[in-house]
């Protein structure tokens, strides 16, 4: 406990989790192409500070779709928290909770959406879908998440299925039993469990199970059947947004599934200012991928984001000291922001714009 920066916590969660968890949680697609560039385009970003501002009172707080945030980063939708701690997202959940932190809870879960807004406490909660071929279990999780109290869903596009990974085919990734999808019938989730040697559960599971057929025009057929705003995961272009905003999306999430799916994808930073430009002002546009310092939030909300989603590090968290491991990373990352913000003359997230952003 007490890390006095990121690389603390994914220090102390190397030490406690397996080496095949690790792979899992850690890795990319490929040659780890696009997991690299998204830091690469953060660290190329510099910010150009002002100064003889009054920073006196710095406020970190924002709004998205209606819903008031502490500050402006949540946390990113991401399967199986109990690989990390036997409490899984509960933990996750508490931690987000008492902070008034965004949760986005995965798809593939490893705790009940039911017990996880009880932990919420009423902090805000989306649910991240991806599109089954069994298109009713979507829709009666779309239905559990509202009538549980989750304020938004969250489509992911960019997987028709899951990519191969090399860490995970060496080391043959299967989901524990005991560890499971708890929120779909079982019947869906079996073969995530089935090891075979040299290949990657996830991946077969994602072959068996994901829609690759899917196209713009069946968005309508999900919006019908819910009542919740529907954001759209894993845009990396500014056609796609524009399509996504035309099918009735309520905003979209600049990603490269942090550089797991596309492994020649552009960086998340490289992509988000195009996408900026065609939706941002009508519908929120969320970003994520190698967000690791309070500044790299900064540098997002200068490139124009509303919300900037943290994946890998939630885990590292959760690893390190369950709810409380990851109620310490929150307040870490709350605190860095709020120092840049102050170092460079941005009292109020509002304040934030490209003024304040230089490419190296
Ligand atoms: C272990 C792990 C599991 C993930 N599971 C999901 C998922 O279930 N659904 C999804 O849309 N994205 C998933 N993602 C992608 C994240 O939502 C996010 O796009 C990415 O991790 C952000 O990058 P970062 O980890 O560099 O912060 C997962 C990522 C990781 C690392
Ligand atoms: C079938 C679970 C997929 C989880 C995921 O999106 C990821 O590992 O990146």
């Amino acid at each position: 406990m007490g890390s006095l920066d990121i690389a603390g916590f994914e220090a102390a969660a190397r030490a406690r989790l397996a080496d095949d968890v690790w792979g899992y949680i850690q890795g990319g697609s490929g040659s780890e192409s696009a997991l690299r560039a998204n830091r690469e385009a953060l660290e190329r970003l510099r910010v150009r500070p002002r100064f003889l501002v009054d920073v006196s009172a710095c406020d970190p707080s924002t709004s998205v779709l209606g819903l008031p945030l502490a500050t402006p980063l949540g946390i990113a939708p991401m399967a199986y928290h109990r690989l990390a701690h036997p409490e899984g997202e509960v933990a996750t959940a508490e931690a987000a909770g008492a902070s008034g932190t965004l949760l986005t809870v995965s798809m593939f879960a490893s705790r009940t959406l039911e017990d996880i807004a009880a932990a919420a406490a009423g902090s805000p909660l989306w649910l991240q879908l991806y599109w089954l071929r069994e298109r009713a279990a979507v829709v009666e999780l779309a239905d559990r998440a509202a009538a549980a109290g989750f304020s938004a869903l969250v489509l992911t596009v960019d997987a028709p299925k899951v990519a191969r990974r090399p860490r995970d085919s060496r080391s043959g990734f299967t989901v524990p039993e005991g560890i499971g999808a708890v929120n779909l019938p079982s019947s869906l989730t079996a073969s995530a469990h089935r090891h075979s040697e040299g290949a990657s559960s996830i991946e077969r599971h994602s072959r068996e199970q994901f829609d690759p057929g899917i196209t713009w025009a069946d968005l309508a057929w999900l919006r019908e059947r819910t009542s919740l705003p529907l954001l759209i995961k894993g845009i990396l272009t500014a056609e796609d947004a524009e399509l996504a905003v035309a099918h009735g999306a309520s905003g979209v999430v600049v990603s490269n599934h942090g550089g797991r799916q596309l492994d020649c994808a552009v960086a998340s930073a490289d992509a988000l200012p195009e996408i900026v430009d065609a939706v941002g002002g009508r519908c929120p546009v969320v970003v994520d991928g190698g967000i690791r310092h309070g500044s790299d939030v900064l540098k997002v909300l200068a490139l124009g984001a509303d919300l900037a989603l943290i994946g890998r590090p939630v885990l590292w968290g959760l690893a390190q000291g369950g709810a409380a491991g990851v109620a310490e990373l929150l307040e870490l990352l709350r605190a860095e922001l709020t120092e840049a913000m102050v170092l460079s003359g941005c009292p109020l997230t509002s304040d934030i714009n490209r003024s304040f952003i230089t490419a190296g």
